[in-house]
C-alpha cells in the first residue's frame, strides 16, 4: 500500500471534480466549451510539452540537428494521424480511444501492470459512453465519426470488460495504491453526475495531467514551478500556434465541432508520438 507523501494529483482530483460540478450547473453548453479550451490549454496539454524535455534526456539530443530531427519525427507522426483521421474517422475514432485507454493505463501501470492499466483506461473512457450515450454519440459525429452509434454501442462492452479486468488487477496486485480504486469509485460518481466533456476535464486535467508532470518533472530534476514552467512554455506555445493555424481548415463548421475537432484530432495526433516516447523514455525512469 502506499505510504509516501501524497501526490498533488491525489487532493487535485477530487478538487477538479467539484469544480466540474459547479460548471456544469451553469446554462447552456458554451460554459462548458469555454472551460474545456482554457483548461485543455493551461492544465491538460502541458503534461505533453514536457516531451521535448523528456527526448533531450533521454534520446540524448545534444545537438541542434538531432532536436530539429526529433520535432520533425515528432510532427510527422501527428501528420500522418491528421491524415488517416481525414480518410477514415470511424476507424481513426475507434483506434483513438482504444490507444487513449492503454495511456491512461500508463497512470497506475507500474503498480497494477499493463493489463491491470488497461483496464483501468476502458473502465475510464467507458464510464461517460455507458451513462450517456445519448449526449456521446453526437460528439463523435462532430469529429467526423458516421458510424458513432457503432462505438457508442461499445461502450458498456469496453465498460464491463475494463472493470473486471481492473477488479482483478486491483485484488492481485500487493502494492496496489489508495488512489488505484479511490479514483476509479470517485470516476464512477463523476460519470453519473456530469456531462461527458466535464467528466474528461476533471480526469485529464485534474488527475492524468498533473500526475504526468510530477513524475516527469522529479525524472528531469525540475523541482520548482519556475523550471517547470520554463521547460512546458516553449512547446505549449508552439503547440498553441499549430491549433490556431488548422482554424483555416475548419471555417465553415459550427463552432462547437471547430473546437472538438481542433481538441480531440489534435490530441489523438500528438497522443501517438507522445506514448512512442513514453514507451522509451518510461523504463529509462527511476521510480
Ligand atoms: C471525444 C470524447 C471522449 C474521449 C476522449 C478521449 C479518448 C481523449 C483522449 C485524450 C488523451 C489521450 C490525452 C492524453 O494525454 C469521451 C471522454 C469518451 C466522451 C466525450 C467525447
Ligand atoms: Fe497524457
Amino acid at each position: 500500500m502506499e505510504t509516501s507523501a501524497r501526490p498533488p494529483a491525489f487532493w487535485l482530483f477530487p478538487i477538479g471534480l467539484l469544480l466540474s460540478l459547479g460548471f456544469s450547473a451553469l446554462p447552456g453548453q458554451w460554459p462548458l466549451y469555454i472551460v474545456l479550451v482554457l483548461s485543455t490549454a493551461i492544465l491538460g496539454l502541458p503534461h505533453g510539452s514536457l516531451d521535448t524535455a523528456v527526448a533531450r534526456r533521454h534520446l540524448r539530443l545534444h545537438s541542434m540537428p538531432r532536436l530539429i530531427a526529433f520535432l520533425g519525427g515528432y510532427m510527422a507522426l501527428s501528420t500522418v494521424v491528421i491524415a488517416i483521421w481525414w480518410q477514415a474517422p470511424n476507424a481513426a475514432l475507434g483506434a483513438f480511444l482504444l490507444y487513449s485507454a492503454v495511456h491512461f493505463g500508463d497512470d497506475v501501470a507500474h503498480r497494477l501492470g499493463r493489463l491491470g492499466g488497461v483496464g483501468y483506461g476502458l473502465w475510464i473512457l467507458g464510464l461517460p459512453v455507458t451513462l450517456h450515450p445519448q449526449k456521446v454519440q453526437p460528439l463523435f459525429e462532430m469529429l467526423g465519426a458516421t458510424r458513432a452509434d457503432l462505438l457508442v454501442a461499445a461502450g458498456p462492452w469496453a465498460l464491463g470488460l475494463g472493470g473486471a479486468i481492473l477488479l482483478a488487477a486491483l485484488a492481485l496486485s500487493p502494492n496496489r495504491a489508495t488512489s488505484d480504486w479511490r479514483d476509479p469509485l470517485l470516476l464512477v460518481v463523476g460519470a453519473a453526475l456530469l456531462h461527458p466533456l466535464a467528466y474528461f476535464i476533471a480526469y485529464w486535467c485534474f488527475l492524468h495531467s498533473p500526475r504526468h508532470l510530477e513524475l516527469a518533472a522529479r525524472d528531469l530534476g525540475l523541482d520548482s514551478w519556475r523550471e517547470r514552467l520554463r521547460a512546458v512554455a516553449p512547446t505549449t506555445l508552439a503547440t498553441y500556434a499549430l491549433a490556431l493555424a488548422a482554424l483555416p481548415f475548419l471555417i465553415g463548421m459550427p463552432s462547437d465541432a471547430i473546437l472538438m475537432r481542433i481538441i480531440f484530432i489534435g490530441l489523438a495526433a500528438l497522443t501517438v508520438p507522445h506514448m512512442i516516447l513514453e514507451f522509451i523514455a518510461s523504463p529509462r525512469r527511476a521510480e
